[in-house]
């Protein structure tokens, strides 16, 4: 028997069936609209409309129930408690990853295979986020970091729930695959889980303006990639990117996330300030300035990322960088109107 369509039942199944129609593959489709009309299942939603729309049911012989089982039990380990690491969150970076492997100048780059390994990662990247940092983890040495011994603690232990999930029988969503298949994919997805910590954030945009320099140099087309390393440093970028997408996306997306990821730091601050901790950058709800950060984070972090990321498929991520650099110049005027505000 098959589940319910897009695996959640919804009084207004065909409004979410016209978004998806419209929307799946654009940049800039509405997620929290997808969460409303979801009923709050968003990641189990845009998970199976993308695997429908991408044929791997067929391809990998996946029963959409087994898919349903897996994913829902995925987005129940998301704690929805959280402002910003929630399935919203989860939803959106895998359908914004969705959008860029569609990009027209890396068609036939990846394998089936790889697609939906990029898929899953990002479906499964921040599993069970306790909504709080790395930092802040080992600071109050938690069970997690301790586990972890400092090293990535989140992104190791997003992974490792997400495939301990899978180890459920009624959820085995790659049963089909035989023992090669099935390995690689573990690899490929840990290989971009853990690409997602920031703190490896330096050295991946240095490989992906390497990769660039070289495109350049070797006549533009990307089809040479021919070893693992390479075509896993663009994966990982990729979901990387779509990770970093929020300041990229239509004004009032963007705007909607700065509220949730402030006021999740701000939550850290507190707890920070409750445990006698110093508290974190851009954690403290009484100084934090909000615009500002969010130039500096565009301009050090989001923009040298999406700029390498457009010169490498040019031109088709053109418009994303367009909505970046509007967005900074909207945040930057806000917080040069606040800076007048207050020295009057
Ligand atoms: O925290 C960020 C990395 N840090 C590294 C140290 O320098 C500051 C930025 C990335 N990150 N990691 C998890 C969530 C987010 C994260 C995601 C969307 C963010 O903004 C917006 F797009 F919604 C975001 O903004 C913060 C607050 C103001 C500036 C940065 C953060
Ligand atoms: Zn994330």
């Amino acid at each position: 028997p098959l589940p319910p369509k897009f695996g959640v039942e919804t009084p207004r199944l065909a409004e979410l069936s016209d978004l998806f129609d419209s929307g799946l593959d654009q940049w800039g489709v509405d997620i929290f609209l997808v969460d409303e009309l979801a009923c709050h299942k968003p990641l189990c939603a845009v998970v199976y409309a993308i695997f429908e729309k991408r044929d791997f049911f067929n391809k990998f012989h996946i029963h959409p129930s087994v898919l349903v089982n897996y994913f829902s039990q995925v987005e129940q380990h998301y704690k929805q408690e959280n402002p910003y690491h929630n399935a919203i969150h989860a939803a959106d970076v895998t359908q914004s990853t969705h959008v860029l492997l569609n990009a027209p100048s890396i068609a036939n780059v990846f394998t089936e295979l790889e697609i939906l390994a990029s898929i899953f990662a990002c479906a499964i990247h921040d599993v069970n986020h306790p909504g709080v940092t790395n930092q802040f983890l080992i600071n109050t040495e938690s069970e997690l970091a301790i586990m972890y011994n400092d090293m990535s603690v989140l992104e190791n232990h997003h992974c490792a729930v997400a495939f301990k999930l899978l180890q459920e029988p009624s959820s085995n969503l790659f049963a089909s695959l035989d023992d090669i298949q099935r390995r690689q994919l573990r690899k490929m997805v840990i290989d971009m889980v853990l690409a997602t910590d920031m703190s490896k954030h330096m050295s991946l945009l240095a490989d992906l303006k390497t990769m660039v320099e070289t495109k350049k140099v070797s006549g533009g087309c990307l089809l040479k990639l021919d070893n693992y390393s390479e075509k896993m440093q663009i994966m990982q970028n990729m979901v990387h990117c779509a990770d970093l997408s929020n300041p990229a996306k239509p004004l009032p997306l963007s705007t909607h996330w700065v509220t949730r990821v402030m006021e999740e730091f701000f939550n850290q601050g507190d707890r920070e300030k409750a445990l006698g901790l110093p508290v974190s950058p851009m954690c403290c709800r009484e100084t934090a300035n909000v615009e500002k950060s969010q130039v500096s984070f565009i301009d050090f972090i989001v923009h040298p990322l999406w700029e390498a990321w457009t010169e490498l498929v040019h031109p088709d991520a053109e418009h994303i960088l367009n909505t970046l650099e509007q967005n900074r110049d909207h945040y930057c005027e806000l917080s040069a109107a606040k800076e007048a505000e207050s020295v009057k």
